[in-house]
């Protein structure tokens, strides 16, 4: 198999998402190319599309169809060969996937967690303040603290929820304190624990997909691959997919990889945030099997109800 010569001639289209966020992603990974393989400028490109899911803003992600919508537009742009990877957040791509894909690499994680936005910790925010999350997991997580919260449903780049807060449209919000960051906001809210806030599986993790049958690919992308984050992100994203459930199951999920070793945290909560079950598992990172005994751990010690938000 020969490694791509890539060239201005011939560069590496890289598809991504059209919003801020993502084009900031997309060039990040394009950087990282650059760099690791001493390619010109223009030997790496960046190919803009409209996702389905950019196109419809006013309804709730969960309703309309899910995280396939952030991935199918570039998936149908590799199948037809008007890209030749694509730059996705790690968080937003399906657990279960067609094998006609690859993820080869994973860039170095940023901070995981998740940033409070429009006051400044959560016991500042009022009596029945209200919330803006379409998110089921920061939804219910912060539920269980303070039951007295509302929350309401909030779509749009990250520069339109941060208006509305600022509008005062709602109390508060949350994002991802990853993309903040990469938008050039690394001052905006406040970072909440991981013992607070658990983040989703793959939160601030960037990874690139590409056709499996372009095998030369994978190879060409392991210069950027960063081994321990692609470890965490595979055995969080194999936690969620063996809770089963659907997608928008308020699920947790954080691992971090220490030389051979896999420490995964797990979070399953109810919907109103009534019930939060938590546990934490060690296991070799070569032990494909880890996630999903942690899954039915925590399946095994919540109640009926619970269990039957994943398992119906
Ligand atoms: N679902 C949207 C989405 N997908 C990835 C990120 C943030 C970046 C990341 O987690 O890597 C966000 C916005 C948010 O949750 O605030």
């Amino acid at each position: 198999m020969t490694v791509p010569e890539f060239t201005s001639q011939s560069p590496l289209r890289i598809g991504t998402r059209r919003s801020p966020l993502a084009l900031a992603q997309a060039e990040m990974a394009a950087a990282a190319i650059r760099q690791a393989h001493g390619l010109d400028e223009d030997a790496v490109i960046l190919v803009p599309m409209l996702s389905s899911g950019d196109k419809i803003q006013d309804r709730p992600l969960a309703e309309i169809g899910g995280k396939a919508l952030w991935t199918k537009e570039l998936e149908r742009a590799l199948v037809e060969d008007d890209i030749d990877i694509a730059v996705h957040s790690m968080k937003d791509v399906e657990t279960v996937r067609s094998p006609m894909f690859v993820l080869s690499a994973m860039l170095p994680r940023a901070d995981v967690r998740d940033r409070l936005i429009g006051v400044a910790s959560l016991d500042e925010l009022r009596h029945q303040a209200i919330v803006g999350t379409s998110s089921p997991r920061r939804a219910a997580q912060l539920k269980a603290m303070r039951p007295d919260l509302v929350t309401v449903p909030i779509r749009g780049n990250v520069a339109t929820r941060m208006a509305q807060v600022a509008a005062g449209d709602f109390d508060a919000t949350l994002l991802a304190a990853a993309g903040l960051d990469r938008l050039g906001q690394p001052d905006v809210g406040t970072s909440l624990s991981l013992e607070t806030m658990l983040p989703a599986a793959a939160q601030g993790a960037i990874g690139i997909d590409h056709l499996a049958e372009r095998g030369e690919l994978a190879v060409f992308l392991q210069a950027v691959n960063h081994l321990a984050t692609f470890a965490a992100v595979t055995a969080e994203r194999a936690f969620l997919e063996a809770l089963g459930g659907n997608c928008h199951s308020p699920v947790a999920a954080h691992a971090t990889c220490n030389a051979d070793k896999i420490m995964l945290r797990g979070e399953i909560l109810a919907e109103d945030g009534s019930e939060r079950q938590s546990d934490v598992l060690e296991f070799a990172a070569d032990d494909a099997d880890g996630p999903a005994r942690l899954a039915h751990a925590l399946l095994e010690k919540s109640s009926e109800r619970l269990r039957h938000l994943f398992t119906p």
